[in-house]
């Protein structure tokens, strides 16, 4: 595994300030028998550019959808799509030499070593034997696996195993990583592990990874960039800062005399909503506008002779995607929910406060059992359409 060989390694990349993933109407129709068809992915078109990437979405949102398309496993039903600058349809052979994948479920074998496992894949990606054996000692290295490379698979702790998903991943030197939902089923503990090293080997490398979840507060952690999908549709793709840029809100806080200085607001023409312990007052629309909301709120204060604790533009958050909470549907200052609704979102997104992985936006209502059953009827619809779509 190298860093500084990679770009010589593949001279016909294109430049690293070209976008890695292209979409454009990307869908995908599923026309499984059992549950009638399915739109997994529905008109996507995004740009995204090199660096640790978040794909984003409650379960059955359409991310490993999007994946298998990307590594073309999966033809689209229509729109076209390009990984590093190559068509998915027309150059999946290419793309294939050029990017690691690893898969959300379990498929490692439980009767082979690690060594031997990741030296095969690397011989199945077209490494001669030595550089494969190579490879796969420092791929195992790096994700931290070097003293047990010896051991069966079967006797790995799951956290192993997902390291050896990762090893085969990185065996081929890519160019960039297809990371399935890699902290599924670890603990607190182990999600973090693995998401450290994800960014370390984004740093070291020099390579771009699409770590897809749907965990959006572990996620967001190590992303520079986040597509966010919702039933295949997108929701929104851009650079960490600007999901997180200033709002055009206020958000103003007192120590006490909250519903006074709302009133007082009132008064003075503005139309505050309450979050949390905070008033939001929208700014005007020119600067001087913005001004006159800035004074107006700066008198109110003073006359009424509250302590003031914050004034400042509030920053949209990251996790405001899918709490659909906007300015506008924040209750009003008579009402108490919202703000603990959105509360409850941003625990349930955060894997510190939550050890059970929870999705940042429920999934369409569907009973666990059901959904299992869903997930079975998937699987074999997906094993039978494998026939006809893998190249
Ligand atoms: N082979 C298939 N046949 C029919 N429907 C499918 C198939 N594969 C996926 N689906 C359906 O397509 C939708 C998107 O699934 P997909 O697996 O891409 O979502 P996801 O965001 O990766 O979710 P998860 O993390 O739960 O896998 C879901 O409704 C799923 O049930």
């Amino acid at each position: 595994m190298t860093t500084a060989t990679t770009s010589t390694a593949h001279p016909a990349v294109p430049a690293a300030s070209a976008a890695v993933i292209e979409a454009s109407g990307l869908t995908k129709r599923y026309n499984g028998a059992a549950r009638g068809a399915v739109t997994a992915l529905d008109g996507l078109t995004l740009s995204v550019p090199a660096g640790v990437i978040g794909l984003v979405g409650a379960n059955g949102a359409g991310k490993s959808t999007l994946i298998k398309i990307l590594l073309g496993l999966l033809a689209p039903s229509s729109g076209s799509a390009a990984v590093l600058g190559y068509d998915v349809v027309d150059q999946a052979e290419r793309i294939r030499t050029l990017v690691g994948y690893m898969p959300e479920h379990d498929c490692l074998p439980p009767d082979v070593t690690a060594t031997e496992f990741v030296t095969h894949m690397g011989r199945m990606g077209g490494l001669p034997p030595t550089a494969a054996k190579e490879r796969a000692a420092e791929s195992l290295r790096h994700v931290g696996l070097h003293e047990e490379r010896y051991r069966l698979i079967g006797t790995y702790s799951t956290g192993m195993k997902q390291r050896v998903k990762l090893a085969q991943a990185l065996v081929g030197d890519p160019r960039l990583l297809l990371l399935d939902e890699p902290t599924n089923g670890l603990d607190p503990a182990g999600r973090e592990a693995m998401l450290d090293l994800i960014e370390r080997i984004g740093a070291e490398f020099g390579i771009s990874i699409l770590v897809a979840s749907h965990l959006l507060g572990e996620i967001e952690q190590i992303c520079d960039s986040l597509v966010a999908i919702e039933s295949g549709k997108l929701l929104r793709a851009a650079s960490m800062s600007a999901f997180t840029k200033a709002s055009a809100v206020l958000a103003v806080e007192v120590d006490e005399g909250a519903a006074k200085l709302a009133a007082a607001l009132k008064n003075a023409g503005l139309t505050p909503r309450r979050d949390g312990r905070a008033l939001l007052v929208r700014l005007g629309g020119t600067e001087q506008e913005s001004d006159l909301v800035y004074d107006a709120i700066r008198d109110a204060v003073a006359d009424l002779g509250l302590p003031l604790n914050r004034l400042e533009r509030r920053r949209h958050r990251v996790e405001e995607l899918f709490a659909d909470e906007d300015f506008d549907d924040l209750d009003d200052l008579d009402a108490t929910s919202s703000a603990t609704a959105a509360t409850a979102t941003t625990t349930a997104a955060s894997p510190a406060a939550s050890p059970t992985p929870a999705p940042p936006s429920p999934p369409a209502a569907e009973a666990p059992a059901e959904a299992e059953a869903a997930d079975a009827e998937a699987a074999d619809a997906e094993a039978a359409e494998s026939e006809t779509d893998h190249e």
